[in-house]
């Protein structure tokens, strides 16, 4: 037997499995213990041939959690339990086991000291009904935590720091999903925490029409069109945002048929953004991505309203209190009117910049940064040697760099433009959706979306990516139409 590596408690699995080997003796402990959100227990027969059959499935989904080779370490827990040793007879019976192999699923601390039968109502364990094989399984995990794990999932390398490897095209295709996954994530924590208020809902208006006309992935695109277009419909404006209907529309909106990139969308991981430790990167960074690549994508006479919307959306909507408030004081400092894209671009790198300069000592004194991912003043000179006119230490050994913003500019907009799409546009799953949407939507190709659409375009790009029958979204557009006119109106400024 050898330990999982990822703790020193009773758990084991057996030679080569993934899977943990748990028994009356242990369970209780080691599942209390568990510091994954969930668990799935095989609860299972050792004499069972069909057992023995589906062992093989059940391995290969174990292996994508467990184990030091996992792709999506810290996730999930799988266990098992051979009902059939005697040992364990009171805790199959616990768990009211009628049948081989048996799948329950839950916190793992909610099995440890508990009994479970089907009849039990509010239970946060649940009989896994299809997991007969590992596809099956893999699916009803992703329907349970809106995930895409895939059985091919391989375990993400990042063991180099940002610096070394930035330049690599291929960090940068891993990026466009971590875009894609932000802005899921924004959405989600804007519902869950009931962040639409009658003062918060014009600014979340204006940035989803940023998203329809800019957004690098052309999934949420056409999923920002869907929500602005449905606006109206799930947070009328006369609604009271604590009634019982606005409940049931924001349901609605998390329903998902409403998700904002696409089915796929959380994906429950990250990419080019995923940390060496759980806590650290993830959505700020892929926030951050998002941010920078809408920045290259606008025209100059969006660069005011972009930056007002950038600041305005931070302020109502990034739940790091701390994140918000900054940015908000560096966006109140700006007194001149942007004119154009690359002002905006060059501010939103600086300010970035100054970002990590603040970050960079706080993380060094209290030990927090992730040390894979050092915070470093950006671009680092191998990626962009002639951004650099020159660079020199001060005295406390901080770096000062005399940029040459005439080559930043053009830096930022291949890096987080043309760079990023392209990568895209080869990859499979936007392959898949193409076959999914013939005919249904216009031809916003990547190359296109590289290019400059005004904010009020953005509702013609909502009509055309409509995916619900064309007469009924031409009619909706009509009637939208006329309630969107009035905030297309001169955005506010600071
Ligand atoms: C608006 C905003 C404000 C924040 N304010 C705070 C705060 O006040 N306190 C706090 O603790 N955390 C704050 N955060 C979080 C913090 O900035 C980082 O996002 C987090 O620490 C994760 O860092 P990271 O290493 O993933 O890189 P991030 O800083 O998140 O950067 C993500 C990626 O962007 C690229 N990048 C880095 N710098 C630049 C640049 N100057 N221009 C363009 N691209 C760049 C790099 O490729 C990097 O990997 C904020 C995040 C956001 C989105």
């Amino acid at each position: 037997l050898r330990s999982l590596g990822v703790r020193d408690g009773a758990g084991a699995a057996a030679e080569g499995d993934a899977a943990v080997d748990l028994n009356a003796t242990n369970f209780d402990a080691f599942l209390k213990a568990s510091r994954e959100s969930f668990a799935v227990v095989e609860f299972f027969a050792h004499w069972c041939p069909a057992c023995r059959n589906y062992k093989p499935h059940y391995e290969k989904v174990a292996k994508l959690f467990n184990g030091p080779d996992a792709a999506h370490p810290g996730r999930i827990l799988m266990a098992r339990v051979d009902c059939a040793s005697k040992v364990n007879v009171d805790l199959c019976s616990r768990f009211s086991v009628d049948h081989y192999p048996f799948l329950l699923w839950g916190p793992p601390a909610k099995f440890a000291s508990a009994k479970w039968d089907r009849k039990q109502e509010k239970s946060e364990i649940k009989l896994i009904d299809d997991g007969r094989t590992a596809e099956r399984l893999l699916k009803w995990i992703n329907k349970q935590l809106e995930s895409s794990f895939t059985l091919d999932d391989k375990k993400y390398e990042n063991e180099s720091t940002l610096p070394k490897n930035a330049s690599d095209p291929a960090q940068v295709v891993q990026a466009i999903y971590d875009v894609e996954e932000a802005t899921a994530h924004a959405l989600q924590i804007i519902l869950e925490h009931k962040m639409i208020k009658s003062e918060t809902r014009d600014s979340l208006v204006r940035f989803l029409q940023i998203l329809v006309a800019h957004h690098p992935s052309k999934r949420c695109r056409r999923g920002s069109a869907e929500l602005l277009i449905n606006f109206d419909d799930h947070w009328p404006s006369n609604l009271s945002l604590s009634s019982p209907e606005s409940s049931k529309l924001l349901e609605n909106v998390a329903a998902e048929n409403h998700k904002i990139c696409g089915k796929e969308v959380p994906r429950g991981y990250w990419m080019f953004c995923r940390g060496s430790k759980s806590e650290t990167r993830g959505f700020s960074c892929g926030l951050w991505v998002l941010l920078h690549s809408l920045t290259v994508r606008i025209g100059d006479g969006e660069s005011q309203s972009t930056f007002t919307s950038i600041c305005d959306f931070i302020h109502n909507f990034f739940i790091c209190e701390e994140c918000s408030r900054h940015f908000y004081e560096m966006c109140s400092s700006v007194s001149v009117p942007f004119k154009s894209a690359r002002d905006l671009s060059l501010w939103l790198w600086s300010t970035h910049n100054k970002v990590n300069a603040r970050l960079m000592k706080e993380e060094h004194d209290l030990g927090t940064g992730d040390p894979s991912f050092p915070k470093v003043i950006w671009p680092p000179k191998p990626l962009c040697p002639s951004c650099y006119r020159s660079s020199s230490k001060t005295g406390d050994g901080a770096v000062q760099v005399d940029w040459n913003e005439d080559e930043i500019f053009p830096f930022l907009v291949n890096y987080y433009g043309k760079t990023l799409v392209s990568s895209y546009k080869e990859t499979y799953m936007e392959s898949l959706q193409e076959k999914k949407q013939v005919g249904l939507v216009s031809d916003d190709s990547p190359s296109l979306s590289a290019a400059r659409v005004p904010i009020g375009a953005a509702l013609g790009v909502a009509i055309a990516s409509c995916t619900f029958g064309a007469l009924a979204c031409f009619w909706r557009a009509q009637q939208k139409n006329r309630k969107y006119s009035y905030r297309l109106h001169s955005l506010k400024k600071i």
